[in-house]
């Protein structure tokens, strides 16, 4: 938690309460129904919370925003970002049953009144979004591809609306046909630790 606050040093007392309870949720749940490796539970906070809050670090989400995490697993990046912004409403969506019930156990013991988590594939959901969020589900142009009419036209942040998408590696081709609407973001600009040094967030407006 302290590298939380090291990035974060003005959480209120709501959001560092809800962000410190998460190790131990997430210790105790993950111990029930695997959603997140052993390896990685090591690493917890860098790997999972903090990776996520960079979306918290590239937009500041207005009041009323609708966001659909698609593939979020265990409710990554989606829990961190709605316990930051509980004024916006967050939709959690995974094709596998046992991580929604992980979502949904965490997000009810946290008091999270502005989460909904269901048990869809995002070609079988039809809802619009403001954004869709998400991180490590498939390559870029085949999200993108599963993401189409799911953006409402209207937008009411500093950035168009469209998909943020947190992502490793060398993707450079992936976003070729994409490269008048998109940017890409160095998580590296944010966080120090090494483990940030080949992350990013792509924003594709739509
Ligand atoms: C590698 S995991 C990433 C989980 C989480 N986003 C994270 O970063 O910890 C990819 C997740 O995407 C889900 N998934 C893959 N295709 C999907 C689809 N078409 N609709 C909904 N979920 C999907 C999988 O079930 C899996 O939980």
């Amino acid at each position: 938690m302290e590298l939380i606050e090291k990035y974060f040093p003005h959480l209120d007392g709501e959001k560092r309460e809800k962000l410190s309870l998460l190790g131990q949720l997430y210790n105790d749940w993950n111990s029930r129904i695997n959603v997140i490796s052993r390896k990685d539970m090591d690493h917890f906070y860098e790997r999972h919370v903090l990776h996520s809050l960079a979306i918290a670090q590239y937009i500041q989400f207005t009041d009323e925003t609708r966001i659909l995490d698609v593939g979020t697993g265990g409710g990554f990046p989606g829990i961190p970002l709605a316990i930051m912004f509980p004024k916006c409403q967050f939709q959690l969506i995974d094709s596998i049953g046992k991580k929604i019930k992980v979502v949904n156990a965490v997000a009810s013991e946290l008091g999270l009144n502005n989460v909904k988590a269901e048990q869809v594939r995002v070609e079988n959901h039809p809802q619009q979004y403001d954004f869709i969020i998400s991180r490590a589900v498939t390559a870029f142009p085949a999200f993108v591809d599963l993401c189409k009419n799911k953006i409402l036209p209207k937008n009411h942040n500093a950035i168009t609306n469209g998909i943020i998408y947190l992502k490793g590696g060398d993707f450079n081709q992936e976003l070729e046909e994409f490269k008048k609407r998109v940017s890409v973001t160095p998580l590296s600009n944010y966080f120090e630790e090494e483990f940030f040094e080949t992350k990013k967030i792509i924003h594709l407006s739509m």
